[in-house]
């Protein structure tokens, strides 16, 4: 089975995964997920951390001139802010004398509810774990995913349909120029008449203290028929999916193919007619869908939306009551971000490409590339034959 464990605190020393799992002889590029962490990193409307980190991956076991061994790997990025937490959050010996103790829970993020659950009078034994500052580990083991996943043609991306009450409206063309012109844009929007009235929004946003969240799409293609099943729920591609998506910070609704939308449509304007051709094979004209039908990919493009929700740290905070006085209180903020939604829909790329390798590792085995290659074209002509 491909699992894999994350560990670190956003100001500890470093981030670590291992995966567990992966195939031998697979190609894993360190610049790749370089690349991958440099991706979530961008965006506008993130705070005053984005400009202390410059994440990079170590790999620390599992590799050997460049391609896996089969064997457990380990990636390490470095918190480059560590140097300004070391006594704060030192490993060991006691806590320094002028230590500030957190004890002002915010609205909306894991303070309140995590310090009661893990008995916590400091609370940043709480905000250190619970903060997206992990989701680096999301996209580094995302990345290696996806190198797998790229050996058999299988491509994700995404883009924001909405951002805070603006919706980008629909875009022009096929999934690769959406996504390519989404790259190119400070948010992360396919649609450039948007991106200004977008960035102005964030402006407006943040200089009243407030925060902004987003909707996001991620889009899987070259996916064959066959990943996930029907045959109990927690083998169903869509519940994989959503789980893993709702698995991220801040994430508090996703949607496959029309989603909600299907449940206000007749099933007349919901389900993909079957067509047959010599050419094609069995084919779809729409994917309502989004790819996944009985918990099984279809052979159709994967398709899903996760919306964030604002970002809980307000420079103008929300009212909250102080755990140690009980007293009503108005924090203080270092920083935060305002929107993070364009990084979050990066991470969304990097957990659904971890569910894509998953199920498919399950479907055409782990062993060796090699092996896997053998059963999916075995697969596919089978396929191609009925
Ligand atoms: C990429 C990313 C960046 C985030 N940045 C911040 C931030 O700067 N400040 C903050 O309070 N929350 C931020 N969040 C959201 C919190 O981590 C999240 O709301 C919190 O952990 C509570 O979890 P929940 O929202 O899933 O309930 C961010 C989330 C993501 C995905
Ligand atoms: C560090 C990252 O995101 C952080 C997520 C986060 C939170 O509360 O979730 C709070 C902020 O951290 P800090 O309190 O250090 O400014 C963000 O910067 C990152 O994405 O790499």
């Amino acid at each position: 089975m491909l699992r894999y464990l994350t560990a670190g605190e956003s100001h500890g020393p470093q981030l670590t995964a291992i995966i567990e799992g992966l195939p031998a002889n697979m190609p894993v590029s360190v610049e790749k997920i370089n690349h991958q962490l440099w991706r979530r990193q961008q965006g506008f409307g993130r705070g005053g951390r984005m400009r202390i980190e410059t994440d990079q991956v170590q790999i620390g076991s599992g590799v050997r001139f460049g391609k896996t061994l089969g064997t457990p790997v380990t990636l390490v990025v470095d918190n480059r802010d560590w140097k300004n937490w070391q006594q704060r959050m030192a490993i060991e010996g006691e806590p320094p004398a002028d230590l500030e103790v957190v004890t002002k829970p915010r609205p909306g993020h894991a303070d309140l509810a995590g310090s009661l659950k893990y008995n916590q009078q400091d609370i940043r034994n709480v905000l250190e774990r619970a903060s997206a500052r992990n989701t680096a580990t999301l996209v580094a083991i995302g990345s290696v995913a996806r190198q797998l996943l790229e050996e058999f043609n299988i491509h994700v991306y995404s883009h924001i349909v909405e951002l805070g009450p603006i919706k980008v409206g629909p875009v022009e063309g096929a999934i690769e120029e959406i996504a390519a012109r989404a790259e190119q844009s400070q948010v992360r929007v396919a649609n450039p008449e948007k991106e200004e009235e977008i960035i102005e929004l964030i402006k407006k946003v943040r200089k009243e203290g407030n925060s902004l969240g987003g909707i996001f799409e991620v889009v899987v293609t070259g996916v064959p028929y066959g990943l996930g099943s029907y045959s109990m729920p927690d083998r169903k591609l869509d519940s994989r999916l959503a789980g893993a998506l709702m698995g991220i910070q801040a994430i508090k609704g996703v949607e496959i193919g029309l989603g909600f939308d299907a449940a206000r449509r007749p099933g007349s304007e919901v389900h993909d007619e079957i067509f047959y051709s010599q050419e094609q094979g069995y084919y779809r004209e729409t994917n309502g869908a989004g790819g996944i039908e009985g918990g099984i990919s279809n052979g159709q493009p994967i398709v899903v939306r996760a919306a964030m929700k604002p970002i809980p740290t307000l420079y103008k905070p929300l009212r909250s009551v102080d755990m140690e006085t009980k007293e009503a209180y108005e924090a203080s903020i270092e920083r935060s971000d305002v929107c993070a939604a364009p990084a979050a829909a990066v991470v969304g790329e990097a957990i659904v490409a971890w569910v894509i390798a998953l199920s498919f590792l399950e479907k055409f085995g782990w062993d060796s590339l090699e092996e896997i290659r053998a059963n999916y074209n075995n697969f596919m002509k089978m396929v191609s034959e009925r």
